[in-house]
């Protein structure tokens, strides 16, 4: 029986493990929760399920952590605000289920030197479907990684046709149903680019040797190419229950978690190659990950004010890469990576991205 806390209860990721612990009581008991601001929705959590130890809001998450002992902790907190229980969770014994991949990013080397071996297992499609394909443990085999992106919901436009789309459109996701933020990020692609961060830090692959191939229906959630010019992709129907139920069990399968694909139906799955004209996002983030250090946190502080602003109809769609770029390039990082130095460069970031949209708004 594993002990289980949720970070990020009321949250899409929250609520679908929520789902899963529920529907297995002899594997997980579930024995901590934590929300942001949704104290109501948290109550109903502890009432419905019968946990008492439960968190509002990040410093109580923290304390969560510390104070209860569990086998897994689920970070899926969204944002960078999830560095702090991220880095919690580390200190103590439990292992790491991670969704909150911009802890990972923004951290970096701070994540992973406090990590041991096997203490971050992925929540994230992705990362999660390579690590089923690495499960073998024959990463010296490895020749490249290659992460597929739906391509959201604006694949197939050029850079002109993105001018006018609205917070509503950017939200309607073709494949999967998420929070605002990584699906405001899935149409810039954003998310693809901050997931080539993540899975450099996860399975320490180096950037030239991570792809990105678009597969508009989601079904192959990645791919392991390897030296001997084979190929391991990780294939289910789209539905976050299955990494979830991987991690909280890492490296066991919970039986009837997810539903099988239909081998008895005619269905085609397609892939083509990522319009880096169109969406630059992946390219920036590739950058700014070779760059290092504090780069990966100003990108993401950035992006996470504009998309802000975006939702705000403060700006427009293109204007949040943009932004990020711009933010990017004046970036003037100082000294070694240390949790302070990540801090400043996030603060600065804000600012900065902050300063940059009131400008374009006065042009
Ligand atoms: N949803 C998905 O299918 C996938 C998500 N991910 C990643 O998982 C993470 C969560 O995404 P998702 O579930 O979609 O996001 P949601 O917006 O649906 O949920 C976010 C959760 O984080 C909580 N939260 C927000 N701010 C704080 C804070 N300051 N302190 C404590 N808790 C906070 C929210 O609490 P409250 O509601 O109370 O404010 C909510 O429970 C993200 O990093 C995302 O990129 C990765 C792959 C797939
Ligand atoms: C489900 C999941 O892991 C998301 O991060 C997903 O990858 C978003 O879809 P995109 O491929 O459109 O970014
Ligand atoms: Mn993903």
């Amino acid at each position: 029986m594993r002990r289980v806390i949720v970070l990020g209860s009321t949250g899409s990721i929250g609520t679908q493990a929520l789902e899963v612990i529920a529907a297995n009581p002899d594997r997980f008991e579930l024995v901590g929760l934590a929300a942001g601001r949704d104290r109501e929705g948290l109550q109903r959590q502890g009432a419905a399920t019968g946990v008492t130890d439960l968190a509002l809001g990040v410093d109580e998450a923290v304390q969560l952590v510390r104070s209860v002992r569990a086998d897994v902790v689920l970070n899926g907190i969204t944002g960078s605000v999830g560095l702090a229980p991220t880095l919690a969770v580390l200190e103590t014994d439990a292992v790491l289920a991670l969704a909150n991949k911009e802890s990972l990013i923004v951290g970096g080397r701070l994540v992973t030197d406090a990590a041991g071996p096997g203490r971050i297992v992925p929540v994230d499609s992705e990362h999660s479907a390579i690590a089923q394909a690495l499960r073998a443990g024959v990463h010296a085999e490895v020749r490249r990684l290659v992460l597929t992106a739906s391509g959201g919901p604006f694949r197939g436009r050029t850079r002109d046709q993105l001018g006018d789309v609205t917070p509503r459109e950017a939200l309607a996701h073709p494949t999967w149903d998420m929070g605002p933020m990584v699906t405001t990020n899935s149409a810039t692609l954003v998310n693809k680019g901050l997931e080539v961060i993540e899975a450099h830090h996860l399975f320490d692959v180096p950037y030239e040797r991570i792809d990105v191939a678009v597969h508009p229906q989601s079904i192959v959630h990645s791919m392991v190419e390897f030296v001997d010019g084979s190929t391991i992709a990780q294939a289910s129907p789209p539905d976050m229950r299955l990494p979830i139920s991987m991690s909280l069990d890492w490296p066991h399968r919970v039986p009837g978690v997810g539903v099988p694909l239909d081998w008895t139906r005619a269905q085609q799955w397609t892939f083509e190659p990522l319009d880096d004209d169109a969406f630059p996002s992946v390219r920036l983030a590739k950058r700014v990950g070779v760059a290092g250090g504090t780069y990966p946190a100003v990108f993401n502080a950035a992006n996470e004010q504009a998309v802000t602003a975006f939702h705000a109809g403060r700006i427009p769609f293109l204007a949040i890469l943009a932004t990020v770029e711009r933010v990017v390039d004046a970036h003037r990082p100082s000294g070694e990576l240390s949790l302070e130095s990540v801090l400043d460069a996030e603060r600065w970031a804000r600012d900065e991205a902050d300063r940059q949209l009131a400008g374009a708004l006065n042009e």
